[in-house]
């Protein structure tokens, strides 16, 4: 009997419904058995697209928003796939590649081959103008414009005010007795990197600004929707109040109504080294926000970190206090200065242990210019490709016993591109230096000031955090060991 569709509309509907199911279940079986085929004639890297356009975004997610970190979804990947692997993120097609050779050969040929590439949600909220997300030609510029402040002399006076405001800072622990460590490690780097860059001072604008700061970096990583509600929306509109507290200052400083010794003072005028005349407010707002971000929580979460294998490392705490409580003896000037850390190279390999353990910068994003090969793996163009630096840093063929905590194994260098906490290539940390000086500081203070003990040892990650931290934030309890705290 012929059913007469035309005269029975829901009958269509439910019938044109069907077909387009089954339509869309026979493509995407199709499209994953030619990918299986294609992957294992062109030899592209094992791994799984998810479900089509929306490729594997919600398992990222997850990982967001788990206890174990975003890092989850490349761990269990790699385990499963090994040391290269595709996936499919926000509907691009990213690979991971985990072996020294591969991060050396990404690394180093920035602009011939792989070019930066951040997921939009950070492009968006730090601003085209970023050094972190500026095209090639513009981020040489940038860079070489940025890297001729981090000069001897600046470095050495943001030494001398880190080194003032750990004191201030360990002074205060003295009557509180438990503490947050990265809370107050977050308001120390902060605090100098603002005075470094715009030499904000007053203490309400910088908690402000503190916690728009914080508000943007929370929101890098989410979906990019700007819904009344969502965490994309909360860092936009902290971008928005960010962008007006920084604009007044750059006002001021065009009238001639304030001069400091800063970077925005230097971003003002033309750098005549550069033949670069001085920047747009749209390249200063960019800019100085690129360095509070990427200065503050990643330095602030480093010395968490250091703080938590120390308390689970006590031998190597106790050899470090002796070094360091004889250093103090020897120590006349103060503040601490650049020649004072060049006496601490136990500590230096506690930092480096630290950052190598910790990996706070988990994986650097790059987009494959043209078709290539990367570890005898076919490569697309378009394809965004990230050097896992955490699971090199946990490779046992490149670090024996990679879950240890031994600052001895860096008597030795390490090997060529297995060390990758700052990066490598033309886009290696700007504030490397600045970085390990602040934790160097930090841990010398620390050690002749208190012993201490972590009083909850939960290592969950913060959810949504765009570099891995303690959810805890390492809260301690502090006792002197009887060196005395001078306030400067
Ligand atoms: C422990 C603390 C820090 C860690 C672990 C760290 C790590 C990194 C890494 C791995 C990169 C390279 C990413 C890539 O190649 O994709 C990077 C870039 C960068 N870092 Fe740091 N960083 C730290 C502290 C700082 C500080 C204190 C500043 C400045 C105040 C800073 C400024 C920058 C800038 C401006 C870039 C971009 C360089 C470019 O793209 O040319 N970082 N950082």
């Amino acid at each position: 009997m012929m059913v007469d569709f035309l005269s029975h509309p829901p009958l269509l509907l439910f019938h044109l419904l069907s077909l387009s199911l089954i339509a869309c279940v026979v493509l995407w079986v199709l499209k994953n058995l030619t990918g299986t085929w294609a992957t294992r004639v062109a030899n592209y890297p094992p791994g799984s697209r998810g479900i089509p356009w929306i490729g594997e975004t919600l398992a990222f997610v997850a990982a967001n928003n788990g206890s174990k970190g975003f890092y989850d979804f490349v761990a269990t990947r790699h385990i499963r796939y090994g040391n290269c692997f595709k996936t499919s993120i926000h509907g691009e097609t990213h690979v991971f590649v985990s072996s020294i050779e591969a991060a050396g050969a990404i690394l180093n040929c920035d602009s011939i081959d792989f070019s930066k590439r951040y997921i939009r949600s950070i492009a968006e909220l730090l601003g085209d103008h970023s050094l972190l997300c500026a095209s090639h030609e513009q981020h040489k510029l940038i860079r070489r414009r940025i890297s001729n402040l981090f000069t001897v002399d600046s470095m050495a006076s943001s030494i001398n005010m880190f080194d003032e405001l750990t004191i201030k800072t360990l002074c205060s622990w003295k009557q509180k007795g438990n503490v947050v460590v990265f809370n107050e490690a977050l308001k120390a780097t902060f605090t100098a990197i603002c005075k470094m860059v715009i030499s904000l001072e007053e203490e309400d604008k910088l908690e402000m600004l503190r916690k728009d700061v914080f508000e943007v970096s929370e929101a890098m990583l989410s979906f990019p929707l700007k819904l009344l509600g969502t965490r994309y929306y909360r860092g936009v509109k902290a971008r928005r109040r960010i962008d007006d507290s920084l604009r007044k200052i750059i006002a001021s400083r065009r009238k001639g109504l304030e001069r400091h010794e800063d970077f925005l003072q230097c971003f003002l005028v033309r750098d005549e080294s550069l033949h670069d005349d001085p920047w747009t407010d749209a390249q200063i707002l960019d800019n100085i926000l690129t360095l509070i971000i990427a200065g503050q929580i990643t330095t602030a979460s480093a010395i968490a970190w250091m703080v938590k294998y120390l308390d689970e490392n006590q031998e190597v705490q106790e050899r470090l206090r002796a070094l360091h409580l004889d250093l103090a003896l020897k120590l006349s000037h103060f503040p601490l200065g650049l020649e004072a850390l060049n006496e601490m190279p136990y500590a230096c390999k506690i930092v480096k242990e630290s950052l190598r353990m910790a990996t706070i910068v988990s994986w650097f994003p790059r987009v494959a210019l043209k078709d290539c090969q990367i570890g005898g793996f076919q490569i697309k163009k378009g394809w965004i490709v990230n050097v896992d630096a955490r699971s090199i840093h946990y490779d046992p063929t490149v670090y024996d016993d990679p879950i240890k905590f031994n600052p001895s194994r860096f008597d030795e260098d390490p090997k060529l591109y297995s060390f990758l906490a700052f990066g490598t290539g033309g886009r290696t940390c700007l504030g490397m230096n600045l970085a390990k000086a602040m934790m160097l500081v930090f841990l010398h203070r620390l050690v002749i000031t208190f012993r201490w003990k972590v009083t909850d040892p939960d290592s969950s990650l913060e959810k949504w955090a765009m570099f891995p931290r303690l959810r805890s934030g390492c809260p301690i309890h502090v006792t002197g060991v009887g060196a005395e705290c001078k306030l400067p």
